[in-house]
């Protein structure tokens, strides 16, 4: 798919928040991308190459320059353990966490808890990714050892539900599916979107890409800027065709 096809939906309804991913390999990149970017971006994501090099001080220094942080680590593990790193990635200060929609039902109502308790003022939400916008229908049959292709709207439509009913904040997914899950779900879940290109943009190792603008058509609430902002000759410049586009 390409990032200029859109939604045939509109659901722009509310103010689209674009996030920037600090996919960094140490906390002086990551500093180099915050102050380059400085006003423009307000939000910024810590994944696992960063998490798993700085650890929750990133997150504290985020904070501590008055950044909303967003935590990607996608658990997936026993119920368990999921609710005590929810809640420490909450106390930490984090306003979103993912983890694996597909860890099921009970996993996902223990990082909704593990996250409260962390954070009982109901700061951290969880997100479900559903299937990663670096696959497709074809690369999904393959994981499921399947031949034939597997609808992937369809499975991001299942696993939604499943997010919604245990008190998710919102889920992952592409500008692809957004539309169906809005029609679905209204504002209830919050749609986190990666895989944003610009115009004309190589979509890397992505397959289900859009750009800003259509993925606020089709009803994003958030946009994970990555590759198309850190690595363009211009970041600054990049990030305001972001928000021009979203204007
Ligand atoms: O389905 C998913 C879930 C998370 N991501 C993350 O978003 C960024 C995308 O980076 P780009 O450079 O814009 O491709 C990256 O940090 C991923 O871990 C995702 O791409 N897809």
């Amino acid at each position: 798919m390409t990032a200029e096809s859109s939604s045939s939906t509109s659901a722009r309804s509310q103010t689209v928040i674009p996030i920037v991913a600090l996919d960094v390999p140490d906390r002086m990149g990551a500093e180099a991308v915050v102050h380059q970017l400085g006003d423009a971006c307000g939000f910024y994501k810590v994944g696992l190459e960063l998490f798993a090099a700085e650890g929750p001080a990133i997150v504290a220094w985020l904070r501590a320059q008055g950044k909303e942080v967003f935590v990607d680590l996608k658990l997936h593990d026993i119920p368990n353990t999921v609710r005590g790193a929810a809640r420490s990635v909450a106390r930490h200060g984090a306003s979103l966490l993912t983890i694996h929609a597909s860890g099921g039902a009970e996993m996902i109502a223990a990082a909704v808890a593990g996250a409260q308790e962390g954070a009982p003022d109901g700061r951290c939400g969880i997100l479900g990714v559903t299937v990663l916008t670096s696959t497709d229908s074809h690369g999904l049959a393959a994981a499921w050892g399947r031949t034939a292709p597997v609808d992937v709207q369809e499975e991001v439509l299942r696993l939604a539900g499943t997010v919604a009913e245990q008190g998710g904040a919102g889920i992952v997914c592409s500008g692809h599916e957004a539309a169906a899950v809005r029609s679905a779900h209204g504002d209830r879940l919050g749609l986190l979107i990666p895989g944003i290109r610009l115009p004309g943009g190589d979509a890397h190792d992505q397959r289900r890409v859009m750009t800003p603008a259509a993925a606020a058509e089709a009803g994003a609430r958030w946009l994970i800027l990555g590759r198309a902002v850190t690595g363009a000759a211009d970041p600054v410049s990049a990030m305001g065709q972001v928000h021009a586009s979203l204007r």
